[in-house]
Parts: structure tokens; C-alpha cells; sequence
């Protein structure tokens, strides 16, 4: 029998802040050695259960805590937050605020450095977990230097190269290409059964996270745990779906087709599921579904032409980068972690200025233009929300832009801030401080602060990343109401379902360029280019390839449309 090495036993905590407790009465027991996957809906209190874990709750984030919780057979409360680190190792949902050192290698290095690790030991292990994460060639780097998901693979690199016994980690795919997604579960994977570390992991990303063995599935809801049990059984319940968690694809479409899933049709894998009992029910489906509807296009609002741009001076980080946007259209930005996406979005809204070629908007040419003046027309909102914020309260954050134009009388600004207030879900919180946030309500906040000065143009850099389903499935509908409404919309993600999903053409960008420029399913159906981006297929077209069916693209298109239909149905 495997011994238990964190058991919460009645466990409830309340922030100092709230008035009521954010966890509730939480039984849970997990043995040395078990990997364990983290689900539930926004603000549900997942980052609160992991921060009881690390220490972060209660020694910074104060409250109040009953009942117990050892780690070890240690009661928490005994145990100060750096023994606690030496148990645990963390990689945060805000790697910004986890780095310390001022290169790569030296912030990989930090821990090894603080327990006095022997020079030779501690290069060589920086050496190999940082060849690990790929990020082996930027050891001298500076952090502030990096794209959003080279920081996420550091900050893995960095608790990776310690010797903890838990391994905790808070939405680890966010930031993450698809490929190196894939890669951090196999790095994980890897990790747990060499090392025999017990792993916790919180993901919206479930089917990502499914991509390897995980032992159980914890499902909270407000506070309480509402589910525990092994994938290939939770996956036959409504348990996901009644809590807004998404469940995997290739699940999703067996259950529309109306078949009967039992824990020994292998669910837990594309690869273990015993497709031939699903075939008859799947291809009726397919064939009795409607065909998906198609659009057509106006002029463009939005050129490109041969835009290049250096960070250093030295070699060109975005390469003479031409494209067309057409008014109302959706499009998506894909590619490699550090391929030049959010460098190319801050050219076109002006953060940055490109030193050759042209922007051009609505014919007329932007390229001199200052941030300012872009900002009526091109919106942009940022992968992490807390580079944005720099109010203290919900309400003041979105009236900010408002404010700042010094045009709108104070009843204008109220209606405006409260419809979209409303618009987004954050209508209910409108005067708390952000700071009583979770990471997904404040990435609303500030899609509100842009929304609310009713750009032409609205650029969103991972606009769904850290949302739950129902949170994710409102957003994109609110973002495809808005583009219906002629508002024209880029999107650079990671998601490659949601690319499917709500945009009709995707941009590929790899090394500062532009290797394609086509319909989604037509990217994720060329091998070359997937492997080339770091992109990653779909499960849909698996499904339908490995159940005989011969149109598998239609398939894919059907399937979106089917679903989203179902979803606009939602409460
Ligand atoms: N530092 C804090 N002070 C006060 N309240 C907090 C604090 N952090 C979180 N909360 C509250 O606790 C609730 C749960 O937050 P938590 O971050 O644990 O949720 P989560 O399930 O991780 O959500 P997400 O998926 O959006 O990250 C939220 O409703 C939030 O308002
Ligand atoms: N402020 C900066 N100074 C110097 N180099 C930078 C800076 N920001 C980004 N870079 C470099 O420019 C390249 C492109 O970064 P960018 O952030 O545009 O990538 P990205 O495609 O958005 O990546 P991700 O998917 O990880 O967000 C990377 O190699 C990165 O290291």
C-alpha cells in the first residue's frame, strides 16, 4: 500500500477579504507517488487548494484555516513556508511574478544555488533540464527578454531541476505551444515515473493533460470537491459538462453520435479507445448532420506589407511580413512559442514601431501613427492580465480609457462601463478590487477595458487562456457577436480547437515569417506545416479516420457547428 503524502481532512479557508469560505470541508488524500489532475470552473478555488499546498495559503495570502492538513505526516500550520518549498515544488499561473535571477540560466539555477549545490552538479543540471524544455540556447538570456511561453518553460525548468517530492503545477499549458504543450506532459510523465515525485496538476486543458496516464481526477466546484475518480469512469458521467469543464473532443462527438461509453471502452486515450464498438452510431451521425455553412468577405481594413522589425539591432526578430485583413473577418495567429506573434500585434497597434515597410489601414497608411491614435481603432489585449491593470478597483480599471479621452460626461462613462461590465460576466463583482480576483475573472477585466472603447480592430493575445468552459464558450460567442456586428477580430492562440472553432483563416507565423496563410482544417491537415509551427491535429480527425469515415475534414466541420449550436442553447 502507497502512503499518503498530502491528506486534507476537513479542510475550510476563508480569505481575510471574503466573507465566506473559499474551500469548504475538503477530504483528500494523495499517495506518494500518484499523479492527480485538478479540474473546475473559474474562481471554483483550484489555485486556493494548491496554495494550501505550497504555503502560500496562509503565511502571504492570510485567513483562516480549520481542520487539517499534512504534508508528510506534518500538520502545515507547524511548518513555515521554506520547509514547505522543499516538499513542494511550484510552477505558478503567473510565471512573471515566480523569477528571481537575471539570466535563464541564473533563475534555473536559483534553488540549486540557495541549497549550495556544488558548481559542476548545478551546471550540469541546468544544462539538462534546460535541453528539456528546449530553452537550452538562451541560458544567457535575460528573462525580460523572452515571449510569454519561453517564460512558462522556464519556470518549468526551474522547479524541474530541484529534488521536491510533490511537483505542483497551476495551468501549466497556458502559455504553451501545442507541441511543447504535449512535450511538458511527456516531460512530466517522465519526471513522475523516473522519480517516483507525486504530481499535482490544475488544467482547463483536460484532453492535453489526458495526452498521458493520469491516476485520478479531482473536479471542484465552489470550494467542495464534486468528483474523484479515475479518467475512463469520470469520462462516461455528465460530471464534466455540469461543471464547465470541456470535455475531450473525441468524447464530445461519441456522446452527439448517442453512444453508450462504459470505463472498459478505453476512454481515457484516442489510442486505447475501442473504436469499432462506435463506428455504425458515429458515421450515421455524420451522415444525417447538415453541411456547415461557409462566409464570404468584404475589403481590407487592415495591411501589412513587408514588415520587419529587430529587438536587438542584430538579427530581425519579424521578417518582411505581408498580409491582408479583411473587414469582419476572424482571424487566428498561430505558431511556436518565441515564433514573433505578440511582437507582430504590438507593431500593428504601435507599442513597438517597425523599421521597414508599411502598415496600412483603411487604405490610408498608419505606420507614423502614435499609440494613441491607433488605440480608437486598433484594441489590444494582452496575454497576462497583469501587465494591464493599473487600477485597484473593477469598475475604475474599465472606465479608465474612457476617462483618459476626456470627452464623455460621467453618465456616459457609468453606462458604457456597466453594459460592458455586464457583457462580460463581471457585472456581480463591479466593486471589489481586482486584487480579490482569480487569474481568469481579471483577464475579463481587462478584455472589458478594451471593449469599452469600441476599437474597429480588436487584437487578443490568448484571449481564452486560464477561462473555464462556460467562461471560454461565452467569451468567443461575445467575440463572434461582436464580428458579426462588423468588428474585425485577430486572435493569436495556442488553442488549436478554438482555431477551428470560431475563425475561418489562419495566419502561421515561424521564426518572424509568414509560412501559411489558410482555412484552419486545411493547416492542421498539412503534417509539414503542424510540425514546422509546433501546431498539434485535432482529435476530431483522428476519431474519424480511425472509425473508417472518409470525409474526416467534414466531419470536423460538422462536428464545430453541431456544438456550437448546442452551446448557444446554454443558460
Ligand atoms: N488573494 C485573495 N484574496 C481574496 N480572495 C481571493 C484571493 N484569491 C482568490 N480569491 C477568491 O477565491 C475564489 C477562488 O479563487 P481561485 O484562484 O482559487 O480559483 P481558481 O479555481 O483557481 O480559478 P481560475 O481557474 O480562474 O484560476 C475566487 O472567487 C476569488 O475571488
Ligand atoms: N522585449 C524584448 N526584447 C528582446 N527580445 C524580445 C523581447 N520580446 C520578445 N523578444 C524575442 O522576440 C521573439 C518573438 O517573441 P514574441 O513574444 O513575439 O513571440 P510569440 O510568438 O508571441 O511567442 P509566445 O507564443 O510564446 O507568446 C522571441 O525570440 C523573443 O525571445
Amino acid at each position: 500500500m502507497k502512503q499518503p503524502i498530502i491528506q486534507f481532512e476537513n479542510v475550510t479557508f476563508k480569505y481575510r477579504s471574503q466573507q465566506e469560505p473559499t474551500l469548504k470541508n475538503i477530504d483528500l488524500t494523495i499517495h506518494q507517488g500518484e499523479k492527480i489532475l485538478i479540474a473546475g470552473p473559474s474562481g471554483s478555488g483550484k489555485s486556493t487548494l494548491a496554495h494550501c499546498l505550497n504555503g502560500l495559503v496562509p503565511f502571504s495570502y492570510k485567513g483562516e484555516m480549520t481542520g487539517s492538513l499534512k504534508i508528510q505526516g506534518q500538520e502545515t500550520k507547524e511548518l513555515d513556508i521554506f520547509s514547505l518549498s522543499k516538499m513542494v515544488g511550484t510552477v505558478l499561473q503567473d510565471s512573471d511574478g515566480q523569477f528571481i535571477g537575471l539570466s535563464v540560466g541564473e533563475d534555473i539555477a536559483f534553488s540549486l544555488e540557495n541549497n549550495v549545490t556544488p558548481h559542476d552538479t548545478m551546471m550540469k543540471r541546468v544544462a539538462d533540464v534546460s535541453r528539456l524544455v528546449d530553452m537550452d540556447e538562451y541560458l544567457d538570456a535575460s528573462i525580460h527578454a523572452l515571449s510569454g511561453g519561453q517564460k512558462q518553460r522556464v519556470s518549468l525548468a526551474g522547479v524541474m531541476v530541484d529534488d521536491v517530492d510533490i511537483l505542483l503545477f497551476d495551468e501549466p499549458l497556458a502559455n504553451l505551444d501545442p507541441a511543447t504543450g504535449r512535450h511538458a506532459i511527456d516531460l512530466i510523465d517522465q519526471i513522475q515515473k523516473e522519480t517516483n515525485t507525486t504530481v499535482v496538476i490544475i488544467e482547463h486543458r483536460l484532453e492535453d493533460v489526458l495526452y498521458r496516464n493520469v491516476d485520478r481526477i479531482i473536479v471542484v466546484n465552489d470550494g467542495e470537491i464534486v468528483n474523484d475518480s479515475s479518467p475512463n469512469v469520470l469520462l462516461t458521467s455528465d460530471v464534466l459538462q455540469r461543471n464547465n469543464i470541456r470535455e475531450p473532443l473525441y468524447i464530445k462527438a461519441l456522446k452527439y453520435a448517442g453512444c453508450l461509453l462504459t470505463p472498459q471502452h478505453g476512454l481515457a486515450h484516442l489510442n486505447t479507445l475501442q473504436t469499432e464498438a462506435f463506428k455504425d452510431k458515429l458515421l450515421h451521425w455524420f451522415e444525417q448532420s447538415p453541411p456547415a455553412k461557409k462566409r464570404t468577405l468584404t475589403h481590407p481594413v487592415l495591411q501589412l506589407e513587408d514588415v520587419s522589425f529587430t529587438y536587438s539591432g542584430k538579427e530581425n526578430n519579424i521578417k518582411k511580413v505581408s498580409f491582408s485583413i479583411d473587414k469582419g473577418e476572424m482571424v487566428s495567429i498561430v505558431g511556436k512559442n518565441g515564433a514573433g506573434k505578440s511582437t507582430l500585434s504590438k507593431l500593428i497597434c504601435g507599442f513597438e514601431k517597425n523599421n521597414q515597410g508599411k502598415i496600412i489601414y483603411h487604405e490610408k497608411d498608419i505606420t507614423g501613427d502614435t499609440i494613441y491614435q491607433r488605440a480608437e481603432r486598433i484594441g489590444m489585449v494582452m496575454q497576462n492580465p497583469n501587465q494591464m491593470i493599473s487600477k485597484h478597483m473593477i469598475y475604475d480599471e474599465v472606465a479608465l480609457g474612457l476617462v483618459m479621452k476626456g470627452t464623455y460626461s460621467e453618465e456616459e462613462i457609468r453606462e458604457r462601463v456597466e453594459n460592458t461590465l455586464k457583457i462580460c460576466g463581471l457585472y456581480p463583482f463591479r466593486n471589489w478590487p481586482i486584487s480579490a480576483l482569480s487569474f481568469g475573472q481579471k483577464k475579463r477585466v481587462t478584455i472589458a477595458s478594451i471593449l469599452v472603447l469600441k476599437p474597429e480592430i480588436i487584437i487578443l493575445d490568448e484571449p481564452t487562456a486560464g477561462q473555464d468552459f462556460y467562461h471560454y464558450t461565452e467569451m468567443m460567442e461575445f467575440l463572434a457577436d461582436l464580428n458579426a456586428q462588423g468588428i474585425t477580430i485577430m486572435m493569436i492562440t495556442h488553442d488549436m480547437h478554438l482555431m477551428l472553432e470560431y475563425t475561418q483563416r489562419a495566419i502561421v507565423i515561424a521564426d518572424g515569417k509568414v509560412t501559411a496563410d489558410d482555412s484552419p482544417i486545411n493547416i492542421l491537415t498539412n503534417e509539414a506545416i503542424v510540425a514546422e509551427a509546433n501546431l498539434k491535429e485535432t482529435s476530431l480527425f483522428d476519431l474519424a479516420v480511425l472509425t473508417g469515415i472518409e470525409e474526416p475534414v467534414e466531419f470536423v466541420s460538422k462536428f464545430i457547428a453541431f456544438d456550437r449550436e448546442v452551446r448557444k442553447a446554454w443558460p
